[in-house]
């Protein structure tokens, strides 16, 4: 297996990598109150006209007036939690976005993954910008160039919020891969800002 690169400031231009965005402490609380206490769903998505469930349970939270067709089901509409709302209003402060969506996936164990893809859904807009938060187990994600052989692949640590903006959609794709022998859950946050 490839070794994820040491320098998580090698990455590509549109990936930013801050480690300690959270402190260990509250990522791990923050962890186990969504775990608790979000309504986790585990949609079905058709692949070449096969339907599966999805390897891996999400809640989508996002403002009223937003909708969203994630890989053509539509997830029902959370509010936001408090907690999360703290976070958005901060981040969106940061960075300059308005984000009003959020996707969050919980990964049970090294068993649940997500494939390949670019988050370039047209209601993202041109260059949208991702900022994504891991929290608990240490997850390696991959990063690919869609027309040559670049690859990259770094650690995403508990705490860390990996931004994606630019051309990172346009022109990577990325994937969280299966770790078979991975006991321990991850939830991943990815603020997003729709149309
Ligand atoms: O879990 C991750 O770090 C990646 C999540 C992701 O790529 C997505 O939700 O689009
Ligand atoms: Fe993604």
């Amino acid at each position: 297996m490839q070794q994820p690169n040491a320098n998580p400031n090698h990455l590509p231009d549109g990936f930013s990598y801050q480690a300690n965005a959270l402190s260990a402490q509250k990522s791990l609380e923050l962890f186990y109150y969504l775990q608790q206490q979000l309504n986790w769903q585990q949609p079905t998505i058709k692949v070449y006209g096969k339907s599966h469930v999805i390897p891996r349970l999400q809640c989508f939270i996002a403002d009223q007036n937003v909708s969203y067709g994630y890989s053509g089901s539509q997830l029902i509409v959370e509010p936001w939690p408090e907690v999360l709302d703290a976070m958005r209003v901060r981040l969106s402060r940061t960075l300059q976005i308005p984000f009003n969506a959020l996707l969050v996936n919980l990964y049970r164990d090294g068993h649940d993954c997500m494939g390949w893809h670019s988050d370039d859904e047209k209601e993202l807009g041109e260059q949208p910008t991702i900022a994504s938060v891991s929290l608990g187990a240490e997850r390696i994600f991959k990063i690919k160039h869609k027309h040559n052989n670049e690859q990259h692949s770094i650690v995403l640590q508990s705490g860390s919020c990996l931004i994606m903006n630019g051309f990172s959609q346009r022109d990577y794709q990325h994937s969280l891969p299966k770790q078979q022998r991975l006991k321990h859950p991850r939830i991943n946050l990815t603020f997003r800002s729709i149309i």
